[in-house]
């Protein structure tokens, strides 16, 4: 049993999505923001896009800045955090066999009052994609600061729908099905900052 990962396997499995505090520590919180910011002043960052084939930058569908993390180019603090998410992964393999072989993620910066409109994570992208991983990177996050993460839960029958709200506290990592739960990022009034990414079957 491990803490962490154990009530997100759980949450899954009941609920279809799962929350956990605290996967960050205060200090790391703080040291992966800076290296974000960092990298944002050395023009590292751009702007997300919509769609596979071709990459359309599209306001008003999502308005965040992103940057793809690297292994090779990770800072001592990043490394770490893919470390984690590779121990995530062996865990996840060994209590729900998904057969998860790789990892994808990328530093987000949303500007305040931009947003990410309702969508599914394997739209734009390949079936390999089988969960969807956010960690949050704000510090002081109030609940009027806005920028929930909205997740649709569909009911037993699929005729209607529950809408869960997130708030992106800081060391805080959801993690759902990226093929079947329909989410958004709400409007915030500050600048909100996570990393995201998904883990993929090969
Ligand atoms: O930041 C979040 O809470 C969700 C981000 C998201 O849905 C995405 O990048 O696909
Ligand atoms: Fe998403």
């Amino acid at each position: 049993m491990n803490p962490f990962f154990e009530p997100i396997i759980d949450g899954i499995l009941t609920d279809g999505y799962g929350v956990t505090d605290n996967f960050l520590s205060p200090g790391e919180i703080t040291a992966l923001a800076n290296r974000l910011h960092e990298r944002r002043s050395a023009g590292q960052f751009r702007a997300a896009g919509i769609g596979n084939q071709s990459v359309i930058v599209e306001n008003a569908i999502r308005g965040d800045e992103i940057l793809w993390i690297d292994e090779a180019t990770a800072t001592p603090e990043e490394a770490a955090f893919l470390q984690r998410i590779a121990e995530f992964i062996q865990y996840v393999n060994q209590t729900c066999y998904l057969g998860l072989r790789e990892f994808e993620f990328h530093y987000a910066l949303y500007p305040a009052g931009t947003f990410y409109k309702r969508h599914l994570d394997q739209f734009r992208s390949d079936s390999r994609r089988k969960l969807s991983v956010i960690c949050y990177l704000n510090t002081d996050w109030q609940e009027t600061d806005g920028g929930q993460l909205a997740i649709y839960l569909p009911d037993q029958t699929g005729e209607s729908e529950q809408q869960q709200k997130i708030t992106p506290i800081g060391g805080r990592l959801v993690c759902f099905e990226s093929g079947r739960l329909e989410h958004e990022v709400l409007p915030a009034t500050r600048e909100r900052l996570s990393i995201t990414g998904w883990l993929k079957t090969s």
